[in-house]
């Protein structure tokens, strides 16, 4: 595996402004993305992953606000950038041709009103300008193709004639259109059903050696996670708690939080026995407490828990990052 950083964001929190006070989404993260790395962001709704990875891509909603942190990313000459502080000119010309996104509500990205290739057409041209249309063209149709979709029928069609699936996967195929070394996908099977999921994360993995991208992808499903990571980031009230190799991860979660997640996950548990749900629900982000948050849902908390935040160790074995006071250790 190539360990190039890529991607480093350094303690980013982010709040939003709310009728009750200020609600912290991403407290004090920090996560590495390296060159070829697929990296999985989980934990339940409400704990941030979308808050933290729209903030990469500079499309947070109304709102919400970077308060602290760095997002560095190293750019195809090699000079490093802090994607927060970035001209927006300079940023919209990093957008697509080397960071791409594909979000849970950018299926209606398609113009409504023309026919999809127009945005494959436009995409390329805000970028490569002196690109002609049948070389656009005949790119869009070669990635199409890849992403099992009838090319000349999808170019043709206008956004609405085309099913959730079919929308996804031309998505997927724009966002690839102009080579980006990273692509962000959130819920990126969630519209799907369970053999076009499959079929979707099988072409992600093809897509990825073929192109050699890395990706931060957000999901709650943990089969996919298993399939398609080989690292696995771990959130929880906003604040990044675990992060591991997939394999490690799996076998052996340091955090109570990963492992009932991992517990929880009904095609996974299943094959080991039983299926148990974590008691209790994520805390209010409007309330900060100084010990970790996830305390009041631990069956292995002690007093210490309830009084200071854990900081982030490194196992000893250096796989897994945790950020717990009574982590499962020699397991
Ligand atoms: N527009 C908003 N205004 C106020 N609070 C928000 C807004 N969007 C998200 N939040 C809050 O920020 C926190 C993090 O939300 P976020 O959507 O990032 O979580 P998530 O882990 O991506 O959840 P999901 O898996 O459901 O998408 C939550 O407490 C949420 O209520």
């Amino acid at each position: 595996m190539e360990t190039t950083p890529l991607l480093e964001i350094e303690n980013l929190s982010i709040s939003f402004k709310t009728k009750r006070g200020y609600l912290k989404a991403v407290n004090d993260a920090s996560l590495v993305i390296h060159e070829h790395e697929s990296v999985a962001l989980i934990g339940e709704s409400g704990c941030g992953k979308t808050t933290l990875s729209t903030a990469i891509v500079d499309i947070l909603p109304l709102g919400a606000r970077v308060t602290e942190g760095e997002i560095l990313y190293k750019q195809s000459d090699g000079n490093t950038v802090d994607l927060l502080t970035l001209k927006k000119k300079k940023f919209r010309t990093l957008l697509w041709s080397q960071i791409a996104m594909m979000f849970q509500a950018s299926q209606s990205s398609f113009n409504p009103v023309k026919k999809v290739r127009m945005d494959f057409i436009d995409a390329a041209k805000a970028h490569h300008p002196r690109m002609t249309e049948k070389e656009i063209l005949k790119k869009s149709e070669k990635l199409l193709t890849l992403v099992m979709l009838d090319a000349e029928r999808v170019l043709n069609a206008y956004p609405h004639e085309l099913s959730g699936g079919m929308k996804q996967r031309a998505l997927l195929a724009l966002a690839l259109l102009l080579e980006p070394k990273l692509v962000i996908l959130d819920e990126p099977t969630t519209a799907l059903d369970l053999l076009t999921q499959e079929k979707v994360v099988a072409l992600l993995n093809e897509l990825k050696e073929e192109f050699s991208f890395s990706y931060l992808f957000v999901t709650h499903d943990l089969s996919i996670v298993s399939e398609l990571a080989d690292r696995v980031v771990t959130m929880y009230a906003g604040r990044i708690i675990e992060t591991a190799p997939v394999a490690s991860f799996f076998q052996q979660p340091k955090h109570p939080y990963s492992r009932g997640l991992i517990d929880a996950m009904p095609k996974l548990a299943l094959e080991q026995g039983e299926l148990v749900s974590i008691p209790g629900t994520p805390p209010d982000l409007i309330e900060q407490t100084s010990g970790c948050p996830f305390a009041p849902r631990c069956h292995r908390k002690s007093s210490l828990c309830t009084e200071q935040m854990p900081p982030m160790t490194t196992s000893q074995d250096s796989q897994h990052e945790y950020a717990c006071w009574h982590p499962y250790l020699g397991v």
